[in-house]
């Protein structure tokens, strides 16, 4: 009798110290798992949470998953770097002479004004510094959306589902208005160079991306003199956005998306995959929408009726093909969540 009772005690204090620990440790991930008590299940989650203890004593992000998480694809190991900069700061305005070099052939200027003078006049008027989307928190869970300008999110119902993210980054000249229940109305930061500057509202950040020395002068002129209004294309003397709300895109980490995500294919990475890098970077969740072609196999923008366009595949700047397939790759790894539209 007081041997039974001996071995029921241990095994109700066997399984109560499981149950306690493991749920300690889904806690501990802020794992959302439905109560199950298929002892089974119980002891394989427990194993993957004691094994995630030990390979990442102090999780990134407090996600399911974390992007910056390492050792689940060597695909993705090999070529994610977490110490690239996305950003250039006011205190962080040094791009390596190898980057500088590679980034100045870009579009080939031929008198550009010296970088280091460009990017002091620059961070004397914007401060460069401040947006959330640069300060990690810890221990949080930054789910960020990044939409692209395809057609297939024409009639996708997208809206809701983008709008509910921390972070929306949109680029170029992608509108919302009117497009709404497909592409959304949230926007927190939006990508833009000179050449597809567009109006934003006051309270989004703009992030330029410079493909040259002129750019950045652009955004100095565009909040001052309004003297440069030509680079290769038009381009608007004066813009609105607040200098608090300016962020400048690292030339070092393009060169970076371009040899480790690109591996040289195309001239330089575009605005998409250029948006989508820095989310990686940034985000702990990033859920794609708006890249590729719909149904159809037609590469329109979304805002357009002429289903034949398709310049993102067809300049022969950017490997829009290389470039769908590094994002499908993501995807597969689940690193990303891919919404393929219609
Ligand atoms: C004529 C031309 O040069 N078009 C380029 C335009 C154009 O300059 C701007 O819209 C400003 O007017 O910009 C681009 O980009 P664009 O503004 O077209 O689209 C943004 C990003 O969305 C993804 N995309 C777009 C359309 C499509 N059918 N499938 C997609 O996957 C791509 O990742 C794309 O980068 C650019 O900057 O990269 C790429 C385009 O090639
Ligand atoms: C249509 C085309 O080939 N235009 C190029 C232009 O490319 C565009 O550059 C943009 C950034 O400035 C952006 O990357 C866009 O996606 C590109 O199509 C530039 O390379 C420009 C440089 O002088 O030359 C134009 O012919």
């Amino acid at each position: 009798m007081v041997v039974v009772r001996r071995r029921n005690v241990k095994v109700f204090t066997f399984a109560f110290l499981l149950i306690t620990v493991t749920s300690f440790l889904l806690n501990y991930t802020h794992q959302v798992t439905t109560t199950t008590w298929d002892l089974r299940h119980l002891i394989v989650q427990f194993s993957e949470q004691v094994q995630k203890l030990f390979k990442y004593p102090r999780r990134p992000c407090s996600c399911r998953t974390c992007i910056s998480e390492l050792g689940h694809s060597l695909w993705f190991d090999q070529r994610f770097n977490s110490t690239m900069q996305p950003f250039l700061t006011s205190q962080n305005a040094l791009i390596p002479e190898e980057s500088y070099k590679w980034w100045l052939k870009l579009q080939g200027e031929k008198t550009p004004k010296n970088i280091n003078a460009t990017l002091k006049e620059l961070f004397g008027i914007i401060p460069g510094v401040g947006d959330p989307l640069q300060e990690r928190g810890t221990y949080t869970c930054r789910r960020c959306a990044v939409v692209g300008n395809s057609g297939n999110l024409r009639q996708s119902q997208y809206g809701q589902d983008i709008d509910s993210h921390d972070f929306v980054l949109r680029m170029n000249r992608a509108p919302t208005a009117g497009y709404e229940s497909d592409v959304g109305s949230k926007t927190t930061h939006h990508f833009v160079y000179p050449e597809s500057y567009k109006e934003l509202a006051e309270n989004v950040s703009m992030i330029l991306i410079p493909f040259k020395t002129l750019d950045l002068r652009w955004v100095v002129t565009a909040l001052t003199t309004g003297t440069i209004n030509f680079t290769y294309v038009p381009v608007p003397r004066k813009i609105k956005v607040k200098k608090e709300k300016i962020l400048v895109y690292n030339p070092a980490f393009m060169k970076y998306v371009y040899e480790n995500w690109l591996q040289h294919h195309g001239r330089y990475p575009s605005t998409g995959l250029l948006s989508l890098m820095l989310a990686l970077h940034l985000c702990d969740e990033v859920n794609v929408y708006g890249f590729g072609a719909d149904s159809k196999g037609h590469w329109h923008h979304y805002w357009e009726n002429n289903a034949s366009a398709g310049a993102f595949r067809k300049t022969g700047v950017h490997d829009g093909d290389f470039e769908f397939n590094v994002t499908l790759t993501l995807a597969s790894i689940e690193k990303i969540n891919f919404f393929k539209g219609r």
